[in-house]
């Protein structure tokens, strides 16, 4: 049976999620699984707004046919061609031959690269700016280069203004029936979720991000209907608002997010001993992690958020603990930048680990250094308490600053 959701007079959700699937694009874990959003626009010609994944494929076609209620679709406007988001062309060519494509110059190699279709005499191909009426709608796509594949754009309808924003502002999280951000508490319930998707997904292309950001404010934007996640018809200025955040590398919260790595319990004893005399010291918002035991996305979007980072790690065969090593790899990946950084580093015959961190650290852009190989030998003793005072000090002064 086919559900749906009204979105305007003429617009419908189309779309559904998948609760089973573990990890997205197989590396991130999404417990409260992920939606597959697609809109169908009921005017003069009917226009779908990309399709979904082959996991709600039967659903979606099923809430196709049923708000096409008896006729054709005439239009496939294909915002981005990942496969959780174009996976049904094939079938949409099948089922309804007179359908067109709408894309850019890039969209139509990318599908022949991943279908075999032949589309001769049923492709659109659009460019900046350009617009298309649907009758009552005129369409006026916008490019959005590396948001986050090479071909991605955004469709704005001038009529309803409302943006197809392709995975720009979407988020993980399987939807309920409540599709509309007024329907949830996304403060509470979601804006984790769409931090970890952005800076994991989108969050190497901030300037790209900031360079679509600047073409949307010249748009009246009522409504932003991303390809996951919540469908947002009032108060679209809050997602802006952390997007332009995100997108500058701009933290959301001073404080300090104190992530370890730990064998045999002394680097996170010297963690723990640090994350008290912070407290102490005034600092309201402090999160630890165990990085043996969360997922790295985790630690990326935390390393999104907070002001400070302490990284903390003993040395593991003459380098970095592995983990560790891992999540500073993420962090250079995706331009985790303009951050202050405290490191500790744990050895039982050579520490190495501040030193290496440090360096990897001073690789990154903007990065503002408090340590100089703080490392411990084993374990944290008691003639090292002034230094850890002085940087529990240093980071205070500066979270204050
Ligand atoms: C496989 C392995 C490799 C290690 N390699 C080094 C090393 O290269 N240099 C060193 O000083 N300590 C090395 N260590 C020792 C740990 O870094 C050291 O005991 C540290 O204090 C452990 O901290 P933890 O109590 O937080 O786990 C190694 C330990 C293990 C298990």
């Amino acid at each position: 049976m086919y559900y749906y959701r009204k979105v305007t007079d003429d617009l419908y959700w189309v779309g559904g999620s998948d609760r089973r699937l573990a990890l997205f694009e197989n590396l991130f874990p999404i417990p409260n699984g992920v939606t597959y959003n697609s809109y169908l626009l009921m005017d003069e010609k009917t226009v779908l707004f990309d399709t979904v994944d082959t996991s709600i494929g039967r659903q979606f076609l099923e809430n196709v046919e049923a708000v096409l209620s008896g006729r054709s679709l005439d239009y496939l406007v294909i915002n981005h061609m990942e496969p959780d988001h174009c996976s049904l062309i094939d079938e949409l060519v099948l089922r309804y031959p007179d359908m067109k494509i709408i894309g850019n110059a890039k969209t139509f190699p990318m599908i022949g690269q991943f279908y075999q279709l032949d589309l001769t005499g049923k492709t659109v191909t659009i460019k900046e700016g350009d617009t298309f009426s649907c009758g009552k709608h005129t369409l006026h796509f916008i490019m959005a280069p590396m948001v986050h594949w090479p071909e991605a754009m955004m469709t704005y309808d001038e009529t309803d203004k409302v943006l197809f924003s392709a995975d720009a502002f979407g988020t993980f999280g399987a939807v309920g029936g409540t599709i509309f951000n007024d329907e949830i508490d996304f403060d509470r319930d979601w804006l984790d979720d769409a931090r970890r998707y952005y800076t994991n997904i989108v969050g190497k292309y901030g300037v790209q991000v900031q360079n679509v950001l600047k073409k949307a404010a010249s748009l009246d934007i009522q409504c932003i209907c991303p390809l996951h996640g919540p469908v947002w018809r009032n108060n679209v200025e809050y997602l802006l608002e952390k997007y332009n955040l995100w997108s500058t590398y701009t933290p959301e919260v001073k404080g300090v997010m104190i992530a370890y790595a730990s064998m045999y319990g002394n680097t996170e004893n010297a963690a723990n001993v640090l994350a008290v005399k912070l407290a102490e010291a005034g600092v309201k918002h402090i999160v630890m992690h165990d990085i043996s035991r969360i997922h790295v996305s985790q630690l990326i979007s935390d390393s999104f958020k907070y002001s400070h980072l302490v990284l903390a790690s003993p040395t593991y065969n003459g380098g970095i603990y592995p983990v560790m090593a891992n999540y500073l790899d993420d962090m250079k990946a995706l331009n985790v930048q303009g951050r202050t950084v405290a490191v500790l580093g744990n050895g039982t015959w050579a520490p190495m680990s501040a030193k290496q961190i440090e360096a990897k650290i001073s690789e990154m852009k903007n990065m503002t250094l408090l340590t100089e190989n703080f490392a411990l030998k084993s374990s944290l003793k008691p003639e090292q308490m002034e230094e850890m005072d002085m940087l529990v000090g240093k980071i205070a002064e500066s979270i204050t600053a």
